[in-house]
């Protein structure tokens, strides 16, 4: 397989567990010649992640708490020592409250609202702004977001409007980081069954239809996330930034 990524340095921050979309990115940039680290959330998932990080050979494990801003510095702080340059950020993190994930969004508490567009939106912003003066042969920064920043869509409440944001922030960013030849984009994935969506009441639900209706009839495999992902941090999308590419299966382009 042709390396596309070797001599990269790309950070991986979002593995929980073997089911994260950011750890089938992690083999596809690993399959790809990519050097890796990898940061965990806390020490609940500390474990799985250094079980998981420990099957690719050379990579670096790191905390990092993204609601923590002391944490981030550390990061980028140990970044630096560990790679010297940073070509790639993956950023696949996002959470709410489960009660925040069900019944009405009218209902969403001010807590909640602030506590989604914390971790799920303003931690790109936050980790772009400590990582980015590390690029500096380039970079490309990616995010995950989903359909529900630009729809209505039941249970997901809170956690679409927060995605609007994350959006918003990839335009602004990479308006930003252009000029430092740093692209940043998004990939807006179909639902894919992962601990985060366990959160969301009815998830079947939302499977199902999206067999039934996507002009593929199939739903969203991380691997094709992953390989997506690939390509988003390799010269062959150099021309790509501020873009939210759609890895659904083309579900999002059907009406009723
Ligand atoms: N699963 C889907 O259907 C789907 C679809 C589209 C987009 N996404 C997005 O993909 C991304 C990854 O989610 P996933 O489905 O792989 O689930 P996941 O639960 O495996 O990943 C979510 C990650 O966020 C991390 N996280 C949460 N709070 C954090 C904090 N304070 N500090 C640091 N890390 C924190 C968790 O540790 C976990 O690794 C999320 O942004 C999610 O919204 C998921």
């Amino acid at each position: 397989m042709t390396e596309l990524l070797s001599g990269k340095n790309i950070l991986i921050m979002g593995v929980a567990n073997e089911r994260s979309i950011a750890w089938a990115i992690a083999q596809s940039l690993a399959s790809h010649g990519a050097r890796l680290a990898f940061t965990y959330e806390s020490e609940r998932v500390e474990e799985r992640v250094r079980k998981l990080a420990g099957t690719i050979p050379n990579s670096v494990i790191l905390p990092c708490n993204v609601t923590v801003d002391a944490e981030i510095e550390g990061l980028a702080a140990a970044v630096k020592e560990h790679f010297g340059v940073l070509h790639g950020l993956v950023h696949s993190i996002a959470f709410a409250k489960t009660e925040e994930l069900e019944g009405l969004f009218v209902d969403t508490s001010r807590e909640g609202f602030a506590l989604a567009h914390d971790i799920s939106a303003y931690s790109l912003v936050a980790v772009a702004q400590k990582l980015y003066p590390l690029m500096n042969e380039g970079g490309s920064i990616m995010t995950m977001t989903y359909l529900g920043a630009e729809r209505a869509m039941k249970n997901y409440n809170v956690m679409g409007v927060a995605k609007a944001a994350l959006e918003a922030s990839v335009r602004y960013l990479a308006n930003d980081l252009g000029q430092f030849n740093v692209r940043v984009n998004a990939v807006s994935a179909g639902p894919i069954r992962t601990l985060a969506a366990k959160g969301i009441k009815d998830f079947n639900s939302i499977l199902r239809a999206v067999e039934e209706k996507a002009p593929l009839r199939r739903t969203t495999e991380t691997a094709e996330v992953g390989d997506t992902a690939m390509f988003l941090m390799s010269h062959l999308s150099r021309g790509i930034t501020g873009e939210v590419i759609y890895v659904d299966n083309g579900y999002h382009i059907v009406g009723v």
